[in-house]
């Protein structure tokens, strides 16, 4: 039994007494606690592998921030990782991965992943944190979409352009579709085990959706998200969070998907005309958190006010910058709480 479900039943989307609230990264460096544990370690992979560990680093900003929904630590990477391609987390650069898919024949040697053998620490991760949690409130997994994980796996590492990735869809779209295919199949196995260990909602990620032109998003993501959303949405709500594609919203609104998320950069006025009845996620740019507080609670209610008239999940419109101050995390937080719209 939840003791707290506003953000299950936004999620879902009932009504809500009041708006929920939770934050992308929200379990992360903002918190002096996961730095403090994180700088014991031998680095961000031994966090993410070690499930007692995880578990505590999920439940932190609960404790902290007291926002409405715990996400799993844990991170994208890790499918690409069990499928045979591993990555390193590169202090203050980020991901790495020392070998990428180039060829047809390296698309070959991937595997489908059995997510229990694979992935069983963030299973493991989600059944402590489920237990730890006691009914406080809901507990959300994740996955990125299958684009966002073939353009780590295809450039190797961050990258403004990716453009080894989106060179990939114009040279070799067939060899791009098989790799999409395969890391669909595990992205769906793996969300279908979160749900079994217990998430209760399922986010998915598509960090660099916007970097592609609409008609290559439909042909090389929306239709992967698609079949994700298909087999999860039977099972639990699904939230699809496509950083930069405001053009893909109706094709959103026409799959099984529960909730669609919004960047900053969307209207979420507009993107109520295009959603139907989905419910909506975000928006506040990362960058108002860095306000007073007064501006911080203002810039809070005014992207409240602009979500009315639908199912809102209050969030950032993409993951708290790391230098955040914590106690404006909580102005936003306590600003979404008061807030009777
Ligand atoms: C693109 C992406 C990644 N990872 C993720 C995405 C999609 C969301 C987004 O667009 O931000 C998802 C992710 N990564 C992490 C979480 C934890 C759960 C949460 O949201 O609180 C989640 C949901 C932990 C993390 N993942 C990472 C950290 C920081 C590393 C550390 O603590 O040493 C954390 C807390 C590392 C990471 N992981 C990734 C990058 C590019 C980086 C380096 C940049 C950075 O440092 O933020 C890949």
């Amino acid at each position: 039994m939840l003791k707290n479900d506003l953000f299950l039943r936004a999620a879902r989307g009932e009504a809500t007494e009041r708006t929920p609230v939770w934050l992308m990264r929200q379990a992360g460096r903002i918190l002096p606690e996961y730095r403090a544990l994180r700088g014991r370690l031998s680095g961000f992979k031994e966090l993410v592998e070690t499930p007692a560990l995880a578990a505590e680093v999920t439940i932190q900003p609960i404790d902290a921030l007291d926002v409405d929904a715990a996400i799993i630590f844990s991170d994208i990477l890790v499918v690409p990782d069990a499928m045979g391609l591993p990555y390193e987390m590169v202090e203050a650069r980020g991901p790495l991965f020392p070998n990428v898919i180039k060829s047809a024949a390296d698309v070959e040697k991937l595997r489908i992943p059995d997510p229990e053998e694979g992935l069983g620490y963030v299973l493991e991760a989600l059944r402590i944190t489920k237990k730890a949690l006691n009914g406080r409130v809901p507990l959300i997994g994740f996955a990125g979409a299958p684009w966002t994980i073939l353009a780590y796996m295809v450039e190797g590492h961050g990258s403004k352009t990716f453009s080894k990735a989106r060179g990939m869809l114009y040279r070799e779209p067939a060899l791009a579709h098989q790799l999409l295919a395969k890391i669909t199949a595990t992205t769906i196995a793996y969300l279908k085990a979160q749900v079994a260990a217990g998430a209760q909602v399922v986010q998915v990620f598509d960090s660099w959706a916007g970097i592609l032109p609409p008609d290559h998003y439909r042909e090389f993501s929306t239709r992967y998200i698609t079949e994700i959303t298909e087999a999860l949405a039977p099972l639990v709500p699904v939230t699809v969070f496509a950083k930069g594609a405001w053009w893909a919203v109706e094709d959103f609104a026409a799959t099984s998907c529960r909730t669609i998320g919004l960047d900053w950069n969307q209207d979420p006025a507009q993107v109520r005309l295009q959603a139907g009845n989905k419910t909506l996620q975000g928006n506040l740019d990362p960058c108002a958190l860095y306000g007073t507080p007064e501006q911080v609670k203002a810039a809070t209610e005014t992207m409240l006010r602009k979500f009315a008239g639908g199912p809102h999940i209050a969030n950032l419109g993409h993951g708290v910058y790391p230098d955040t101050n914590p106690d404006n995390v909580r102005v936003f937080v306590d600003t979404v709480k008061a807030w009777r719209g």
